[in-house]
């Protein structure tokens, strides 16, 4: 079974602080929400956003959109052996069960997280996406993985299918992709860093690389 984790997430609501920013205000209108209730997102609030500390990186849930569809969809999945979380730069962490079946469409996965945010469970009954709050350390203190594996621009230089090899190798690794566009992690955990590719490359892509390699050393 691998752990994937999408860490250091720029997925959050509105902070406080730009609330009453006219971007936020017009936008939470249209939307028939309060400014307190809707995402963060770079495309809508970017005025707003320099005025955060590390406005540059921030609001991006396409970034995890993506990365789950990705892995949600992924053979992996389907067969059972895989588990993905998502952790927030708030320090949230969102559990979601393998059967979940994702919006494709981007703005009904932004309403789905934004109930996520206000309800903690959704759907209330089914629970295929939970969140609680937990720092990075503290989830993969509770998964407890026989390999951590940090995915990093800087890290130990081994090809995709090597480092898919390996991972065969281990029980349950953790691998930790960033959700974040911009930048370095934010959390600091112990791990090895691996870098599969010369050049940053799109937390999606990463995604992508880490589950077929894992998959094809795994299954075929
Ligand atoms: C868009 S990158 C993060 C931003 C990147 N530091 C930059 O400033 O362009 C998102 C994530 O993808 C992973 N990643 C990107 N390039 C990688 C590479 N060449 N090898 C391994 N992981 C990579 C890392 O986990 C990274 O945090």
């Amino acid at each position: 079974m691998l752990h994937l984790i999408i860490a250091d997430s720029e997925l959050e609501l509105v902070p406080e602080k730009i609330r009453d920013h006219p971007s936020v205000v017009n936008y939470a209108k249209r939307r028939g929400k309060k400014p307190d209730e809707v995402l963060l997102d770079s495309t809508y609030h970017h005025s707003a956003l320099r005025l955060l500390e590390d406005g540059e990186r921030r609001g991006r849930p396409d970034i995890v959109h993506l990365c789950l569809l990705n892995a949600l969809e992924s053979i992996l999945n389907k067969e059972g052996k895989l588990r993905v979380y998502v952790h927030t730069r708030n320090n949230e962490i969102i559990y979601i069960k393998p059967e979940t079946r994702l919006p494709r469409n981007y703005n009904r996965f932004v309403g789905l997280m934004e109930s996520l945010f206000k309800k903690k469970a959704v759907p209330e009954d089914l629970e295929l996406l939970k969140m609680e709050e937990g720092t990075l350390s503290e989830l993969l203190e509770e998964i407890g993985p026989d390999g951590v594996f940090i995915m990093h621009e800087n890290g130990t230089p081994v090809t995709p299918k090597k480092f898919g090899e390996r991972l065969v190798g281990y029980n349950s690794p953790a691998v930790i992709v960033g959700g974040f566009p911009h930048g370095d992690f934010l959390s600091v955990v112990e791990g090895e860093k691996i870098s599969i590719y010369k050049e940053p490359l799109m937390a999606w892509t990463i995604v992508n690389e880490v589950l077929v390699n894992y998959e094809a050393s795994l299954l075929w």
